[in-house]
């Protein structure tokens, strides 16, 4: 993430983590103000992933479309062939950005609670399932 004050950050919103869960589906962000939908004010805002090379990239994709991140549950059971995607959220700032609110709709797809996972030996600590669930923040 970017080294900037709290409210530039690319984790301004909601902090760099990876979902527990097998699947996500997720809308895009919509921006309302005042009850009312906005276009986004800020083009820097909305969700970004960190790929497996490290770099942290914007996604974006349309209203009819859906978006998919692998959890970490898929990264236990693929054992460690599928990676969970790290992501976080970059809130809006500049002179349009006050009061502005974003919604998606994630859909949080896994095994039946009393699944038992078992942690494969071939990846005893990967850095996704370690590192960044630690600061999941929301
Ligand atoms: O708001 C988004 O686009 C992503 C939300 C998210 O990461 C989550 O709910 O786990
Ligand atoms: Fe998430």
């Amino acid at each position: 993430s970017t080294q900037k004050e709290d409210g530039d950050s690319v984790s301004s919103w909601c902090g760099w983590h990876t979902d527990h869960g097998s699947l996500t589906g997720l809308t895009c962000g919509l921006f309302m103000k005042n009850s009312v939908e906005v276009p986004c004010p800020d083009s820097a805002a909305g969700l970004y992933i960190r790929t497996r090379d490290d770099r942290v990239v914007k996604v974006t994709f349309g209203e009819d479309e859906l978006a998919y991140q692998i959890g970490e549950t898929t990264e236990i059971l693929s054992r460690g062939r599928l990676c969970a995607t790290p992501h976080c959220v970059q809130a809006p700032s500049g002179a349009n950005a006050s009061n502005v609110e974003r919604s998606t709709f994630a859909m949080f797809m896994q095994p039946d609670w009393n699944e038992t996972l078992n942690f494969p030996s071939e990846i005893p600590y990967h850095q996704e399932v370690c590192h960044l669930s630690i600061t999941k923040s929301c």
